[in-house]
């Protein structure tokens, strides 16, 4: 199973995340974002890119879309808090949408 970070591997993961929108949730055990696109299709295409990702790399997003809007939630639930696996995700949606 995937192991909690560290404090001092977490900080310094989070501190590019934290520069581009994500934030850690009340209690440190997730981290999360909104990300916001120009209409409902590239919000759903970003989902849908994802998506793909995620499911190869056996790890799940807690997410939600409201028109255009995607918020997103990152936590092992497996380990009980922030892992690499959420870090890695988190960069990798950012990429997604940055090529939107
Ligand atoms: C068996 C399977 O690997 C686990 O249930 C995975 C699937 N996706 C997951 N996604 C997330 N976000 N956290 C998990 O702990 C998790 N566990």
């Amino acid at each position: 199973m995937t192991e909690l970070l560290s404090d001092a591997s977490r900080t310094e993961a989070l501190a590019p995340l934290l520069a581009t929108g994500w934030a850690e949730t009340e209690g440190g055990t997730a981290i999360s974002k909104r990300f916001t696109f120009v209409n409902f299709i590239e919000a759903f295409g970003f989902m849908t890119r994802v998506a793909l990702i995620a499911e190869k790399m056996d790890h799940h997003p807690e997410w939600t879309n409201v028109y255009r809007s995607v918020e997103v939630i990152l936590s092992t639930h497996d380990a009980g808090g922030l892992t690499e696996k959420d870090i890695k995700l988190a960069r990798k949606m950012d990429k997604v949408a940055a090529d939107d």
